[in-house]
């Protein structure tokens, strides 16, 4: 399998990571679902997170915008910030954090309104227009960065769930994207849909590269390998390797990486 993954091109790393996470530990009641996890999350690139199920992988992506606040059972150790602030101190709010922190889920969920509102709802919420004809340009300007403006411009007061699932998933990345996000967290976003709308998902998140920090968590390993410059591998509620991701999939350090990607175990 290694031979066929072609990696993508490295990338240049903007010095300064957007997030960073130190020795994140994460409990569900008594039991540890992550063991201390540190990790930096660039602009410039795109962090994929693979390993075998239970592994840990949405649990630490949950952290990154405080999903896990919403779990009762959840608690969590450790520090991770946000361009140099912690996202845990009492002061943060969690509703600026998940606008600048934002998440694409496995099922694509629009809100069941027209495409024009589910775009329009959080600039809304947010205060970031002042009249009609601004929240008309983010609309659109977030529809078209999320690559479905040519498919729904003439349809913009359809409902949004009678889009396909490709078109859905696109358009809750618009509606990520409407509140100017700095990271768009995506869990498994391409495993509900069909090979066509999965590739025009990953070629869309090649474009939005640079501009917002993306992290990807992924069951498929060829999908890690072609969208992603860093892979992060957690086995266990460990990360086992973090790195390049050229390196990890042609070259990985940690026997367990080796195993996993050669499909060992998984
Ligand atoms: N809400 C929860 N309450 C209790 N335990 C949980 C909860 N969510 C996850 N866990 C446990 O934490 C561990 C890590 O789960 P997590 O969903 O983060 O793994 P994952 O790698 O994302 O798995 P998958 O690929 O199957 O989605 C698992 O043992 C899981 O059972």
């Amino acid at each position: 399998m290694m031979a066929t993954m072609t990696a993508s091109a490295e990338a240049t790393v903007s010095s300064q990571p957007k997030m960073t996470a130190r020795d994140v530990k994460v409990f569900y009641g008594e039991k540890q679902a992550l063991n201390g996890v540190s990790i930096d999350v660039h602009t410039d690139l795109v962090t994929a997170f693979i390993g075998p199920s239970g592994c840990g992988k949405s649990t630490f992506l949950r952290c990154l915008n405080r999903m896990n606040d919403t779990i009762d059972a959840a608690r969590i150790e450790g520090r991770i910030e946000l361009e140099g602030h912690d996202i845990y101190a009492p002061d943060m709010d969690v509703v600026q954090l998940r606008a600048r922190v934002g998440m694409v889920f496995q099922k694509p969920n629009p809100f069941p309104k027209s495409i024009y509102e589910n775009v329009a709802y959080g600039p809304r919420i947010h205060g970031l227009a002042s009249s009609k004809a601004e929240l008309d340009a983010i609309v659109e300007q977030s529809l078209v960065r999320a690559s479905l403006w040519n498919e729904v411009k003439d349809r913009l007061q359809d409902s949004g769930t009678a889009l396909s699932g490709g078109q859905q998933q696109r358009l809750c990345i618009a509606r990520a994207i409407a509140v100017d996000p700095e990271v768009i967290l995506m869990d498994e976003p391409c495993s509900a849909l069909d090979p066509i709308a999965t590739a025009k998902i990953e070629e869309l998140i090649d474009d939005l590269r640079g501009r917002y920090a993306i992290v990807i968590v992924t069951h498929n390993m060829q999908q890690a390998a072609r969208v992603s410059q860093r892979t992060a591998f957690f086995h266990l509620g460990t990360l086992v390797e973090y790195g390049d991701t050229a390196e990890i999939f042609t070259n990985p350090r940690e026997q367990r990486t080796k195993d996993y990607i050669t499909g060992r175990f998984g």
